[in-house]
């Protein structure tokens, strides 16, 4: 029988979406060469990615994802060159100072929380995470699933409450708990 055609990727071949349900963000994976990546990999026609992960791959938050111990929050990422891996989708390479990066993220916590704009709308611009195109929203997520650093912060945080600046291995954060 004729293999059903895959829906288009745009992906090189080998490579397919799946899906992290640690933290809730497709990533890219080829079976063969056993290789797994946040960002596309080399090749990938990202105006056919952009349409098919639209088509098929914004999966709903289901209600069994809202477990007893799960908690729900925003981030916003700002990276530094000393970030774990210093390349966003928002520059490939990052060379800002830890210092730089601190002096960044304390201006969007200023305007965050004088009430001049969102966590979720800043974050669609200004996060270095792939998170920032769902408004940094995370899902859920339990303990064990986060680093240290970051779930101390988001499990000490009301619902709706915005943290102070975190620093983890992946740069500096602004987390907002949602529910
Ligand atoms: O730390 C690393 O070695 C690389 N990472 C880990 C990563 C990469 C992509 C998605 C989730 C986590 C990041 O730098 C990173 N961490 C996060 C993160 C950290 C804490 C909570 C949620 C996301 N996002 C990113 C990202 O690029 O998009």
């Amino acid at each position: 029988a004729r293999r059903l055609q895959q829906p288009e990727t745009g992906l090189p071949p080998g490579w397919e979406v799946r899906h992290s349900q640690s933290k809730n963000l497709p990533y890219y994976f080829n079976a063969a060469g056993k290789d797994s990546r946040w960002e596309p990999p080399p090749g990938t026609d990202t105006e056919k990615l952009k349409v098919y992960m639209a088509t098929y791959h914004s999966r709903p938050l289901a209600a069994e994802d809202r477990q007893p111990g799960k908690i729900r929050a925003a981030h916003l990422l700002v990276k530094h060159r000393d970030s774990r891996r210093p390349s966003s989708w928002r520059e490939a390479q990052v060379t800002r100072s830890k210092e730089e990066a601190l002096e960044i993220i304390k201006g969007h916590e200023q305007r965050i929380k004088s009430g001049e704009i969102s966590l979720g709308q800043l974050a669609l611009t200004e996060s270095d995470c792939s998170s920032a195109r769902k408004q940094g929203d995370l899902g859920y997520f339990g303990r064990g699933d986060m680093q240290k650093e970051f779930e101390d912060a988001a499990f000490a945080l009301r619902p709706g409450e915005i943290s102070g600046v975190v620093d983890t291995a992946s740069g500096l954060h602004l987390i907002e708990r949602l529910e």
